[in-house]
């Protein structure tokens, strides 16, 4: 879990489980390791070991792991009677040849976690210019009044503001997708392919985004707010964006595994675009921008071949019609 500067000034516990980690953030009052440079509140409690002891004391949960760690600490935390909200932002990877797809969060906490009163803090949101203080606009998204009342409660103040939204499932697969587009932009702005063709992507990748959701049963209105269109936007063209650095990493060549270690933190949209699309395919929706990240990501693709397939594509119309 993290936190770092508080504008409501409650009292925050940051749990990490790496005990290494925590000394050092106790000695140096600073996360170097994830947030360098942002002097971590003299008010901020840091705390290893035992999690569930630790969650048991809290009046609110965040979980600010990967999808890859939010089974295992859902399922430690389902019986805690307090909100819990994730910032995780992909779909779960789904084990090889299992034949089932990743999910989303919330489909996560209905298996293993089903009791807990639980949701999703989304938006656009570079976590350094969040620990900076600079402007930021959120989603808190639950189909808990009670947890997107609270959730906007602790966050809203002086340089965040809190939008509540009911559309989990839409909120959840803005983020999730646009983690995948945001590569294929970075890829674009890489090869230099021109901001024409930066706008047509982001603008295409919405639609697919939208379709997913739709399909899905999420509200169209979600796309066009901030865990939409919003954190689309900001993902695909802000260079503090690990999946955008991905799509320009590979543009000069880089292969995917040399790509994914330079980055030091995760690039989710790594790990969710082959669950997108299988998701989509199952829904008879289509998504070609995504499929043709998953070309590139698994190596079937080359990059300029990658942009080829996308323009060479049957003319459509906008809006595409039902
Ligand atoms: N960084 C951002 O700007 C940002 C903003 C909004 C949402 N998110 C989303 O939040 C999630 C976390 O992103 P991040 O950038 O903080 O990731 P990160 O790679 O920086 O890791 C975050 C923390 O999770 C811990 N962690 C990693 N794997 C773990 C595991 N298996 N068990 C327990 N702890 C584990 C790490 O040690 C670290 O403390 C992602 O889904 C991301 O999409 C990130
Ligand atoms: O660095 P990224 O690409 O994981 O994006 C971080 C946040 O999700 C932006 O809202």
């Amino acid at each position: 879990m993290n936190a770092a500067r508080h504008p409501a000034g409650h009292a925050v516990t940051l749990w990490a489980r790496n005990a290494q980690q925590v000394a050092d953030m106790q000695a140096r009052r600073e996360n170097l390791r994830y947030l360098p440079g942002v002097p971590l509140p003299e008010n901020l409690a840091l705390a290893q070991g035992d999690a569930l002891q630790c969650a048991r004391d809290a009046d609110l949960l965040i979980v600010a792991t990967p999808m890859a760690a939010l089974r295992s600490f859902l399922a430690l935390l389902r019986d805690c009677p307090v909100p819990l909200a994730w910032l995780c932002k992909g779909f779960e990877a789904a084990a090889a040849d299992s034949g089932s797809f990743g999910l989303l969060a919330h489909e996560i906490c209905a298996q293993v976690a089903p009791d807990l009163k639980a949701g999703a803090l989304s938006g656009p949101s570079f976590a350094q210019e969040v620990a900076q203080g600079k402007p930021t606009a959120l989603v808190a998204a639950s189909a808990h009044a009670s947890v997107r009342h609270t959730l906007v409660q602790a966050f809203h103040g002086p340089s965040l503001r809190v939008y509540a939204n009911d559309d989990l499932v839409g909120v959840e697969i803005g983020g999730a997708v646009k983690n995948v587009l945001a590569i294929a932009v970075g890829l674009c702005d890489g090869l230099q392919l021109g901001l024409n063709a930066r706008a047509a992507l982001i603008t295409r990748g919405l639609a697919e985004m939208t379709r997913l959701g739709l399909a899905l049963g999420a509200r169209s209105e979600t796309f066009l707010g901030l865990a939409g269109v919003g954190d689309l936007v900001l993902t695909s063209t802000g260079d503090l964006s690990r999946n955008r650095r991905v799509g320009l990493l590979l543009a000069q060549g880089q292969s995917l595994p040399q790509a994914v270690a330079s980055l030091g933190h995760v690039a989710e949209g790594v790990y969710s675009a082959h669950t997108a699309v299988q998701r989509a395919r199952s829904l008879g929706v289509e998504m070609p921008i995504a499929e043709t990240v998953v070309s590139l990501l698994e190596g079937r693709l080359h990059a300029a071949a990658a942009v080829a397939l996308l323009m060479e594509r049957e003319p459509r119309a906008e809006p595409e019609r039902g």
